[in-house]
């Protein structure tokens, strides 16, 4: 045997000890882990790389005892294709742990970007804000409803555009009836009136109030209702009128009034907000409105490279067409995603080069990429740059994964055109504000102040029209025949033992008897037209505007008390108001430092728990709780979120069925 032969086996020899002693995992199906960038509820959360396509993905770990719940999220969540919602690629299930690789975001959460601006100048604000409530008009219009939006459940991506995430409490709920519910669920400081009174609510209607709140952290620096102690909170949320600084404007002010409207018959509609005036004098209408879209002719390439690897195509169209998030299913997305990358890239060169010496005739729509984005993008998509990023620093099989890898990328095979470019959809709302208010004047000493702010601030304003490439499953003739149909919908609905109702006007429900129909007990003035408390109010909250989340006087508004929740436990009594205090303590500026959620017994005392295992306990800080409900849980969701529990009460969701078959454990190195 030659001296370098020896030397080659002697390495690989070396490489095989260090990663089968190595104790930490760091293959994970088709993902290496690179770190940890956080921690959920349920588990770490790791940054990965994809070793096929070299995406960055988080894979979030779960322990398999909580399958039940995650059932719920994925079962949502792998429907959601819009441009402003995390993706959900892959569901991993190994012996004792469930992973899931989602659309990696690399500027973290909007919680952490609004306590390090402190405020939000409007200009930030509307942008933010419109593709928040694209996204959910998006998700209502599919027939699901949110439930827990707050800053913490916004991410924000490599461009600052939002990114939905965390569908942990969604439900399905009838678009054109829409839906009264009951399990109370969510963050008590984004929870709306209806909700914290544990009426019936309609899950579109609190998802409104939770913009609304949102959009004033956003503004404001704080959150409106958000005290120490949690009966305060929810006294607030029902009673008072938020405090609104003369620095925001007539036309956000407007907006924010109707959102945080105490009457959820008087909020408006999606549409309507998405028509307001706010967003109209910023550049954005509906005709703006982005949907995921990837042309016939990637996906014909991405089939036809899968094919040439091997891949079973009608296996393939199974997973597709199921979204079944397997491999193969993360595979087409993480692969789809890259040809349309490409694709778009190209695009953006061809409107460079028709541009020059005639930039009148070159329409940028308000969140479409900027000229300065669309060079970055030309100038990584150059040759040697794509070279590089296929470049593979593995391990031992590097060299068979990048010959797989130059058989999917470097397919020389011709494909059929019938490109579709990226278009911009156009939705028709017919709802209009009857009054315009005030144009927006933007107001130059906020802009001013935030354009010297950190360079986060100025990332994001550079991209401010900046477009991520996203895939799109509708004009995939295989992803349209997994999209459920009305049908299937209803049929989940009826799964569901709130029986759905027609909210035909605000006086046909005065005349039902139905107790969640009754108007909320709120000043009358404040019922209809809510108006937010005087700026002249000068015993709340002084100086306010310059608060951020982090530092307010609410001081202890730090995270620790903004993600104080309803929790997925109920009192003995079926109908007392249970809140949960979340006694996590304080972490300061925008870190996390320890997790959420602390044991059982730091709870709030007035909490009964049913017997059980406490030790083992964890509180979710944005769990369920019903109220008002005899139905009760079937056993199996009953260990939901705490062990040996029977009184938790969960809706009946469809759930998925988890196999644990032995052909998904693709790799378990530990
Ligand atoms: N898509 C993502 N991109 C980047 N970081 C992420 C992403 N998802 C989660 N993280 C990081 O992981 C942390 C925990 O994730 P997440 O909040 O989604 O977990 P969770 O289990 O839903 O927690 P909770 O229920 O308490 O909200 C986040 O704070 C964030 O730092």
């Amino acid at each position: 045997m030659k001296k370098n032969e020896r030397a080659n086996l002697s390495a690989s020899y070396n490489d095989l000890i260090a990663m089968i002693t190595n104790p930490r995992t760091s293959i994970i199906g088709t993902y290496r882990i690179e770190s940890v960038v956080g921690e959920g509820s349920f588990g770490k959360v790791y940054l990965a790389v994809h070793l096929l396509t070299n995406t960055k993905v988080v894979l979030k770990s779960s322990s398999r005892k909580q399958a039940v719940i995650l059932a719920r999220e994925i079962h949502h969540h792998r429907r959601l294709l819009h441009p402003n919602i995390t993706r959900l690629y892959e569901m991993i299930c190994v012996e004792d742990r469930i992973y899931l690789a989602m659309e990696y975001c690399p500027n973290g959460e909007l919680y952490e970007y609004v306590s390090r601006q402190e405020v939000l100048d409007e200009h930030t604000t509307c942008r933010l804000f419109w593709q928040l409530c694209c996204a959910i008009k998006y998700l209502h219009t599919q027939g699901c409803v949110h439930r827990d939006l707050k800053l913490e459940n916004i991410f924000l991506d490599k461009n600052f555009d939002v990114k939905i995430g965390d569908f942990g409490f969604s439900r399905d709920t009838d678009c054109s009836r829409r839906t009264f519910m009951s399990t109370r669920c969510g963050t008590v400081a984004y929870c709306a009136p209806e909700v914290v009174l544990g009426q019936k609510y309609i899950g579109e209607c609190a998802d409104i109030w939770s913009l609304g709140i949102i959009m004033y952290a956003m503004l404001v620096g704080r959150l409106p209702f958000d005290e120490d102690d949690t009966n305060l909170t929810e006294l607030k949320i029902i009673t008072e009128q938020p405090f609104l600084p003369e620095t925001v404007s007539p036309s956000p002010a407007d907006l924010l009034t109707r959102l945080l409207c105490k009457d959820y018959r008087f909020r408006p509609s999606i549409d309507q907000i998405l028509s307001h005036p706010f967003f109209q004098d910023n550049g954005y209408h509906v005709s703006s409105i982005k949907t995921v879209k990837t042309s016939v002719k990637a996906e014909d390439k991405v089939r036809r490279r899968l094919e040439l690897v091997g891949v079973d195509i009608n296996q393939l169209n199974i997973s597709i067409s199921q979204q079944r998030c397997d491999l193969l299913y993360g595979w087409w997305l993480l692969l789809l995603e890259k040809e349309t990358k490409k694709e778009n890239k190209k695009s953006n060169l061809f409107y460079l080069q028709h541009s020059k010496g005639n930039s009148s005739s070159f329409h940028i729509p308000p969140s479409s990429p900027s000229l300065k984005t669309a060079e970055v993008s030309v100038t990584s998509s150059h040759p040697n740059s794509n070279k590089l990023s296929r470049s593979y620093h593995g391990h031992s099989s590097g060299n068979l994964l990048s010959t797989f890898k130059s058989w999917l990328f470097d397919s020389k095979s011709k494909h059929p055109s019938g490109t579709t470019s990226p278009s911009f959809d156009t939705v028709s709302t017919s709802s209009k504000w009857s009054k315009r208010s005030k144009n927006l004047k933007k107001r130059s000493s906020l802009e001013n102040t935030s354009s010297t702010k950190g360079s986060d601030h100025e990332r994001l304003s550079s991209s401010k029209h900046s477009k991520e490439a996203i895939v799109d499953s509708h004009e995939n003739t295989a992803f349209e025949q997994s999209l459920p149909s009305t049908d299937s919908h209803s049929r989940i609905s009826n799964l569901v033992d709130e029986k759905p109702r027609d909210l035909v006007s605000p006086t046909s429900e005065k005349n039902s008897t139905d107790n969640s129909q009754l108007p909320i007990p709120v000043s009358e003035g404040s019922l209809i037209s809510p108006n937010f408390a005087s700026t002249a109010n000068s015993n709340h909250r002084p100086n306010s505007r310059r608060c951020s989340l982090s530092q307010l006087s609410s001081v202890n508004s730090s995270r620790s008390s903004l993600t104080r929740s309803y929790s997925n436990v109920s009192s003995t009594s079926s109908t007392s108001l249970v809140s949960i205090v979340s006694s996590r303590p304080s972490t300061g500026y925008g870190t996390r430092p320890a997790p959420y959620h602390l044991p059982i017994d730091r709870l709030h005392k007035n909490i009964q728990f049913p017997g059980g295992d406490s030790s083992n306990a964890r509180i979710n800080a944005t769990a369920i709780l019903t109220v008002g409900s005899t139905r009760r849980i079937p056993p199996t969701s009953s260990s939901l979120m705490y062990n040996n529990q029977n009184f938790v009460q969960e809706e009946d969701e469809p759930e998925e069925s988890f196999t644990s078959d032995s052909s998904r454990h693709f790799s378990d190195i530990y």
